[in-house]
């Protein structure tokens, strides 16, 4: 490999070694500081080095990005936050490494940055804080680095990922951190509006369009004019009302219900599901030519128990929020109970993380946590897997012991829908019809329990 390495940030022992490694493999190597980058002999790639705790931002990183946007630029961090992570990204930074640097990736990420060139957008650097979005595993990581991408063009992003991983957060934050922040962020949960509605409800509409229409109406596609929309849950978009959306697309022209004079609003638009949208374009269930649209930047979360290394983290940061919001003394968690939180299937994801440390931070009021109300036969690894009547038995005695017999039987209901769930292979229908409820009853408690809720 040959070629000139800039070096921007290291010092003494380990910038000696360092520089021995770029040495041996050929490269040569440089050391600026920031501000001369422009005077620097022209790297072909520029290794900057920031640490998570010296500063929120990336002072350097973004000295170096505004002398020298064409530079293609790699950035090395020490703790970095994942706020940092996706600032890197959204400045275009072409990798993100974490130290200990290891030798291969570097060598492969100087590889790449110097067959790259960087593509990255005028657009001022927004230093707000993105909506609280938490992990450092590497998958999450590599979520973070999308994010920042989609920040910084205007594609339309397509989130996936199941019920409870933090579609919604990460929409936000792409809106954050986009040149957009400034303007509206407008959420619409497709499913939430009867089919009926949908249509007013997104293009608005004009004075007697129908019955109760007694005066003009906005949609939330004009309220978002100039900003961020998010489609939540648009697997679940009726096929009369996705061929609208499609048209809206297109021209990003649309007619208020009623209305025959077109309109047009500049919305960025994100679409999220925890469906399979593919399989559902294969069924016919979804317009194959309105999922290519909406997926020209597709960005999928993974499941928490895929990225188990963020657990322990979001576990102390639950707590840290419940006792600011909630006024509680929480000081930790067991560790036992933190063990079996990181073994559990968490098939909310980290919604029902979150909501267990509630729960269990409520109880305890003060001091250590020693219990996760987590459903038992649900654990990834070790454990007991099979929902036996010892279990049940146990749960019970603990429950009418601890004067908790109400959270209890909201545990075995819980319980007894996910067991119906994979009983009838997550068909809401039968699990419905099983338990004499209606869908919608059926849907909110599945809700409320944090599971996934697939639409059969
Ligand atoms: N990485 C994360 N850091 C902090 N909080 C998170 C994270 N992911 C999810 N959450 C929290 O979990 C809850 C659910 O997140 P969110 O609504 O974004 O999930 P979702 O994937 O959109 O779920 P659904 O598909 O059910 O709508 C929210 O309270 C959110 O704050």
């Amino acid at each position: 490999m040959t070629g000139n390495v800039m070096l921007i940030g290291w010092h003494g022992h380990e910038c000696r070694k360092l520089e021995r490694w770029l040495r041996e493999q050929g490269l040569v190597f440089n050391h600026a500081r920031p501000e001369d980058v422009v005077a620097a002999e022209r790297a072909s790639v520029a290794l900057v080095r920031e640490s998570g705790a010296e500063a929120p931002g990336l002072p350097r990183l973004e000295a170096v990005m505004e002398s020298s946007r064409a530079q293609p630029t790699i950035l090395v961090g020490d703790g970095l936050a994942p706020e940092q992570v996706i600032l890197a990204a959204r400045l275009g930074a072409l990798d993100v490494l974490t130290e200990p640097l290891c030798r291969d990736q570097l060598r492969k990420a100087i590889g790449e940055a110097r067959m790259s060139c960087l593509d990255s957008t005028d657009a001022d650097v927004l230093r707000e804080d993105c909506p609280a979005i938490l992990g450092t595993s590497s998958q999450i990581l590599s979520v973070y680095k999308q994010l920042g991408v989609a920040a910084s063009n205007d594609l339309n992003v397509l989130l996936t990922g199941e019920t409870g991983v933090g579609k919604e957060v990460s929409a936000h934050c792409i809106h954050r951190h986009s040149v957009r922040a400034h303007r509206p962020y407008v959420a619409i949960n497709c499913t939430a509006i009867p089919e009926g509605l949908l249509e007013a409800e997104m293009f608005g509409y004009a004075r007697g369009a129908y019955t109760n229409a007694i005066a003009d109406g906005v949609g939330r596609i004009e309220s978002a004019h100039g900003g961020t929309l998010l489609l939540d849950e648009v697997g679940d978009m009726p096929m009369a009302f996705q061929a609208k959306l499609l048209r809206f697309l297109e021209d990003r022209q649309f007619h208020r219900l009623g209305d025959s004079e077109p309109r047009a609003a500049d919305v960025r638009v994100i679409a999220a599901t925890n469906r399979d949208l593919e399989q559902d374009v294969e069924a016919g269930r979804f317009r194959r030519d309105l999922y290519y649209r909406l997926s020209q930047l597709p960005i999928h979360i993974p499941a928490l128990r895929e990225r188990t290394d963020d657990v322990r983290a979001l576990l102390r940061a639950f707590v840290s929020d419940a006792n600011l919001k909630l006024g509680l003394h929480i000081t930790d968690i067991s560790e036992q109970a933190q063990a079996e939180a990181v073994a559990y299937h968490w098939p909310g994801n980290v919604r029902e993380l979150k909501n267990i440390v509630y729960q269990a931070a409520v109880r305890t009021r003060v001091g250590r946590i020693d219990h996760l109300p987590l459903f038992p036969g649900t654990h990834t690894q070790g454990g007991d897997d099979t929902c036996s009547e010892t279990a049940l038995a146990a749960l019970i005695q603990r429950a009418i012991a601890g004067g908790r017999v109400r959270e209890m039987l909201e545990e075995v209901e819980g319980l007894a829908l996910q067991s119906l769930l994979e009983a009838f292979a997550g068909n809401r229908s039968r699990v419905a019809e099983e338990l004499g409820m209606s869908r919608n009853t059926l849907r909110a408690r599945l809700r409320l329990h944090g599971l996934q809720v697939e639409s059969q």
